[in-house]
């Protein structure tokens, strides 16, 4: 099926207008060569009908030798914007970005932030970003699990499968993805409908097991067979099981990286028009797969960097990994019960 560019310059004109765009704004379209050309165009066109100033700004792409896949998450930290001061700046004096090209997980993103700027991030196909149009009931249901989260000491995560694993919290903040930057200096996903943090630094410990179906990103592959992560110290110190631990191990030590083993964010998701079995349906070239990242209940942890709250880890290796049938504690609510999302109950989907 495709969306229409009439249709999809409408869903933007109301994430736009989610987001605060207006005839005071001014709105940068931040692109590559391999951005997706109906996105760019109602993006533009859509800020232009609700009276922004808009310009483009177009990167030449940037291709790290070592990268490996098309997957925009499988090489994080350097992009295309990095040593560009002169076009940071150019983004910088724009009140909201909207990056088709992905800025995620650098540090030139967390500059820009800092000045007020609001980022919209939109890089999965038109048809993904209609299926989860952002809605102001998925900010209340995300914030409403994130007063809970950024109040919380300690994660821990428990499944049939044997996980069992323990985050402390409150190193640092809670970050929400609803779908829209309606706040200065707020980053955002369209599309997503989840939360995260990050354990505190070294402490994360226990066993996380991949059960069959699980999704490793940007493998975009869904685990045929148990996968088991012993967790030390923060650090991912063992990775057992058959072909497809080995295949984990092989492309974690190709970055020669002791960084790529840490625990990044942690959360779950809570978008129930996310779905576990769309990655299924697309090709691996079709975006970063956000189905995976939000579907309803899931647990998503993910390794690697944790420059985007200040952290010290800027390492290219990001792997994002969604369970099901956790059950997911905050301090002592259980929030999530084996998949099924049912605290607090402002977060559930109705
Ligand atoms: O929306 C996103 C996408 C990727 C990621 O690693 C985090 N959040
Ligand atoms: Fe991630």
């Amino acid at each position: 099926m495709a969306v229409n560019q009439s249709q999809l310059g409408q869903m933007f004109e109301q994430v736009l207008h989610l987001s605060k765009v207006d005839a005071t704004q001014s709105v940068a379209i931040l692109k590559s060569h391999y951005s997706d050309a109906r996105t760019v165009q109602a993006a533009t066109d859509a800020a232009l009908r609700l009276g922004a100033k808009v310009y483009c700004v177009e990167l030449p792409a940037f291709n790290h030798p070592t990268a490996m896949g098309n997957d925009m998450t499988a090489y994080c930290g350097d992009t295309a914007l990095t040593g560009n001061i002169a076009a940071q700046r150019a983004l910088e004096a724009a009140d909201l970005i909207v990056d088709t090209m992905m800025l995620l997980h650098s540090p030139e993103q967390e500059q820009i932030l800092k000045t007020g700027t609001r980022i919209l991030l939109a890089v999965e196909p038109p048809e993904v970003l209609a299926r989860m149009l952002p809605t102001e009931e998925d900010k209340t249901r995300v914030l409403a699990a994130a007063a809970v989260l950024e109040k919380a000491r300690i994660m821990t995560v428990k499944s049939q499968a044997g996980s069992d694993f323990r985050a402390p919290l409150g190193q640092y903040p809670t970050v929400t993805e609803y779908g829209y930057a309606d706040e200065p200096g707020r980053w955002d996903h369209w599309p997503s409908g989840f939360l995260f943090t990050w354990p505190n630094e070294d402490q994360a410990e226990g066993v996380l097991v991949l059960e069959v179906g699980d999704i490793l990103l940007p493998f975009k592959s869904y685990a045929r067979e148990r996968i088991t992560l012993e967790i030390e110290k923060g650090f991912v110190t063992r990775i057992h099981g058959g072909f497809e631990a080995e295949y984990l191990r092989d492309y974690m030590s190709y970055f020669n990286d002791p960084e790529v083993y840490g625990i990044s964010h942690i959360g779950w998701g809570l978008q129930p028009r996310a779905q576990w079995t769309a990655m299924g349906l697309h090709d691996k070239n079709d975006g970063m797969c956000m189905d995976a990242r939000a579907f309803y209940g899931n647990f998503l942890f993910s390794t690697g960097p944790n420059t985007e709250v200040g952290g010290k880890r800027k390492t290219p290796c990001h792997m994002d990994i969604a369970l099901r049938r956790c059950d997911i504690k905050v301090d002592d609510l259980l929030v999530v019960a084996e998949g099924q999302v049912v605290a607090p109950e402002a977060s559930l989907a109705r």
